[in-house]
């Protein structure tokens, strides 16, 4: 006899459509290059669903999307969950309202990512768009977006993600010469972020290499 399953399944597939059209609609930017990128939305106050590891992000199905718990471990499925599980179920572990994490590894994220490294953060300041953000109300808005080391120990990173949040409100953070992380209540909201870091970022290298 099958165990009942200790998540909705319902809330699961609902969760894995929207996850596979906007997964899609991402990588046809080109965002998600060489199965890069993971995606994720919560289904509950224990678990998420999550895109699998190494899967082609532009060519997602719904058997290439799995249950997680906030541990990160598989729930009812021997599929392996994105190597950056971590970094996603933090973030809902520790934040109630966060309802949706996207990550990508779009061109203009990784080249900012290299430049400003040494920094350790891009300020962004001046932009009307700065209003994308959750809770900004103004364009005189003024925000750091941090740059973390890239490691492939996702426990040292998560753990340098929980620092950043105990001390200022955070929508994303960039992964030097990786990508970005951008979250949010909703998936539409989280794309928003997304978008608006990615446009943000853009209009910073222009700046420099038009100055330059
Ligand atoms: C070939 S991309 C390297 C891994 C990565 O950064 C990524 O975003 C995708 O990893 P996943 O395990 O989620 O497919
Ligand atoms: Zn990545």
């Amino acid at each position: 006899m099958n165990q009942p399953l200790p998540y909705d399944r319902q809330r699961f597939d609902a969760a894995a459509r929207e996850l596979v059209e906007n997964t899609r609609e991402l990588a046809a930017l080109g965002w998600t290059p060489a199965t890069s990128s993971n995606f994720s939305l919560r289904l509950d106050d224990r678990h998420a669903a999550i895109t699998v590891s190494g899967r082609d992000k532009g060519r997602l199905g719904d058997g290439d999307i799995m249950v997680v718990d906030f541990d990160g471990q598989p729930v009812a499925t021997t599929q392996r969950p994105s190597a950056e599980t971590l970094l996603h179920t933090q973030l809902y572990r520790r934040c109630p309202d966060i309802g949706c994490v996207l990550h990508t590894h779009s061109r203009v994220q990784t080249v900012a990512s290299r430049l400003f490294a040494a920094d350790g953060k891009v300020p962004l300041a001046g932009y009307e768009l700065l209003k994308a953000l959750h809770g900004n109300a103004t364009h005189e808005a003024a925000i750091d977006l941090p740059v973390l080391p890239n490691t492939q120990d996702m426990p040292e990173l998560a753990s340098r993600v929980d620092r950043l949040l105990d001390t200022q409100t955070l929508w994303g953070y960039l992964i030097d010469g990786h990508g970005l992380y951008a979250w949010g209540r909703t998936m539409a909201e989280a794309r928003r972020h997304l978008e608006a870091f990615d446009f943000l970022l853009a209009c910073e290298l222009d700046l420099r290499r038009l100055r330059a």
